[in-house]
């Protein structure tokens, strides 16, 4: 019997918590924003086929998609747990633009992995899995970062505590804020964005960045909105990468004004998120985007929740 899985786009950083906060969205009108993957048995140990809107920006070579190094690893650790892997044939229906900062690569690899191991009737923990899911993310970006691929699996917002054998926990946040997500459409690779980052922050960066990120996990804990949206600031990378990012400035500007609660850089960019506690804020917000931000047909506009349970089993055809 196949599976298939669904993997939604995220938001690393969350502006606050550079690499160590995340979260899932989903669209409120029910378009798939997020890739899916189907596993079927296979006639070879491994054959995959890539089909959906993104498809043309995948490497050509079956062996240098991610998704191959998914079920390499998935084997690999099958095997230390002294069980065989099924012959399968995996379809990968990319519907997530690469380079967007809306975590397109966790979304193959968290939708792969989390097939692969349904399929093989959930012979890996959670804990486990999250643990190769953020090894394929590091392979990718050239470190280690489990910002897209927790919130992608785990679904909600989610702090990477890296402690006591646990890699991410969730934490709660509003449920009335809607996240406007806009991407103009142009390609940032997330190694590029990460390596125009400085390797060293001055102390007064330093201490504004604990006081932004401890008083947004406070306020969420405590609910408290309007505490929590005002310490969405980033002083780590929005600075720095800001010039990437053509526009920015000036869209994060009428969000704002508009009456967005916050504004910042999905994850490496170049998608901007807003939240707004407003939905008629939100569609506002979304449309001027839509005509300022975007910059080519494969840019879009998505006004989203938080989607609460990340990768999900849909069925078991595309
Ligand atoms: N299934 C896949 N999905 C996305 N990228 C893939 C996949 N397989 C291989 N790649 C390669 O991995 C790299 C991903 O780059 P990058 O990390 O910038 O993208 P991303 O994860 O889509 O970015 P973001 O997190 O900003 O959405 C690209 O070079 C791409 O060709
Ligand atoms: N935390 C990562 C997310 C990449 O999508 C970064 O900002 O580089």
């Amino acid at each position: 019997m196949s599976v298939v899985v669904y993997a939604p786009a995220s938001i690393g950083n969350v502006s606050v918590g550079f690499d160590v906060l995340g979260a899932a969205v989903s669209p409120l009108d029910g378009t798939l924003l997020g890739d899916r993957v189907k596993v079927a048995a296979g006639e070879q140990p491994f054959s995959l086929q890539c089909i959906g809107r993104f498809v043309d920006k995948l490497p050509q070579q079956a062996e240098e998609n991610i998704v191959y190094r998914c079920w390499q690893v998935f084997a690999r650790e099958l095997d230390k747990k002294g069980q065989t892997l099924k012959p399968v044939a995996l379809t990968l229906e990319k519907n997530m633009p690469i380079g967007s900062g809306l975590g397109s690569s966790a979304c193959s690899i968290v939708a792969a992995l989390d097939a692969l191991n349904h399929y093989h009737d959930l012979p890996l923990t959670e804990t486990e899995l999250l643990a190769l899911m953020g090894e394929m993310e590091a392979e990718i970006s050239g470190s280690l970062h489990y910002d897209n691929v927790a919130p992608c699996y785990l679904g909600g917002l989610q702090f990477m505590v890296e402690e006591l054998g646990i890699i991410s926990q969730e934490v709660p946040c509003f449920d009335d804020w809607y996240w406007v997500m806009a991407y103009p459409g142009i390609k940032v690779p997330t190694a590029e964005a990460r390596a125009i980052l400085p390797s060293q922050y001055r102390r007064q960066d330093v201490i504004a960045h604990g006081r932004y990120l401890g008083g947004f996990i406070h306020a969420c804990h405590s609910q408290q909105p309007e505490l929590a949206a005002k310490m969405i600031k980033d002083v780590v990378a929005e600075p720095y990468r800001e010039r990437l990012l053509p526009g920015f400035a000036q869209a994060r500007q009428y969000a704002l004004e508009a009456g967005a609660l916050a504004s910042g850089i999905s994850g490496s960019g170049p998608t901007m998120f807003s939240i707004c506690n407003d939905i008629d804020v939100a569609q506002r917000i979304a449309r001027w985007l839509q005509d300022h931000y975007v910059q080519n047909d494969e840019g879009f506009v998505h006004v989203c929740r938080l989607d609460s349970q990340g990768s999900k089993v849909t069925g078991s055809e595309l």
